[in-house]
């Protein structure tokens, strides 16, 4: 039999601002694969990440997880991590407690989360900041919780909008390198060749979308 796609999208066009910013893209991410999705600024790389965490409907086509529709199955996103720069943390919850939260709502035992909590934060460089607010973080360091939270997760795929984007060159190379050794497909979208260059794999969006 031959292998299933771990995410992928069939004919996918996305709107943004009342106008369409994605159209006609067919996509497979296969298990493990890593693929930088690459374009200028306000080609969709976002809306595109967006659609594919199920976070907003397509305008057009499906995504798919594994062989089933998301939309018809919305339960498949546990299948998927988003580390998005304006996603999903809580800022009054520590960063701690937010990695636990997000490991208790996926089943995991208290004690269990609370220890994969520590462990995907010492990774990051944020031991001293695990009992910190988020709101009290510097957005860099956000951006790492968000990171660690995905791999504390250790979900299918990882979507994962310019990661490195806040971060000096220390933590960019320790966040890539994580990302890069996640045992998932990683979906990244960036503006920097380097993060590209570890990519299996680019897509290019343009004005209208394309593969290259
Ligand atoms: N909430 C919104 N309201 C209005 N327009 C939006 C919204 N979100 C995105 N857009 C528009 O949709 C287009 C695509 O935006 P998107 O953020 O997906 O691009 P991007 O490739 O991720 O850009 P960047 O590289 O700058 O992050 C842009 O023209 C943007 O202005």
């Amino acid at each position: 039999m031959l292998p299933q796609p771990a995410l992928s999208c069939q004919s996918l066009a996305c709107r943004a601002g009342g106008r369409e910013v994605v159209s006609d893209l067919s996509l497979e991410i296969m298990p493990g694969e890593r693929v930088a999705i690459m374009g200028p600024s306000g080609s969709g790389k976002t809306t595109l990440l967006t659609t594919l965490g199920g976070l907003i409907p397509p305008s057009a086509g499906r995504v798919l997880v594994g062989s089933v529709a998301l939309d018809e199955q919305p339960s498949l996103r546990r299948n998927l991590a988003l580390v998005f720069q304006s996603y999903g943390l809580v800022s009054l919850l520590t960063a701690a407690e937010n990695i636990e939260v997000a490991l208790r709502a996926a089943s995991r035992p208290p004690r269990e989360a609370i220890a994969e909590a520590a462990d995907v934060l010492g990774r990051m460089r944020l031991t001293a900041y695990a009992d910190h607010l988020i709101e009290e973080l510097s957005g860099g360091q956000q951006q790492r919780v968000a990171v660690a939270r995905a791999l504390a997760l250790a979900p299918a795929v990882i979507l994962a909008d310019e990661p490195t984007a806040e971060q000096d060159k220390v933590n960019r190379m320790l966040v890539l390198d994580a990302l890069m050794a996640a045992p998932a497909a990683l979906v990244i979208a960036t503006h920097d060749p380097e993060v590209a260059d570890r990519c299996d794999r680019v897509v290019e969006l343009r004005s209208t979308a394309g593969v290259r």
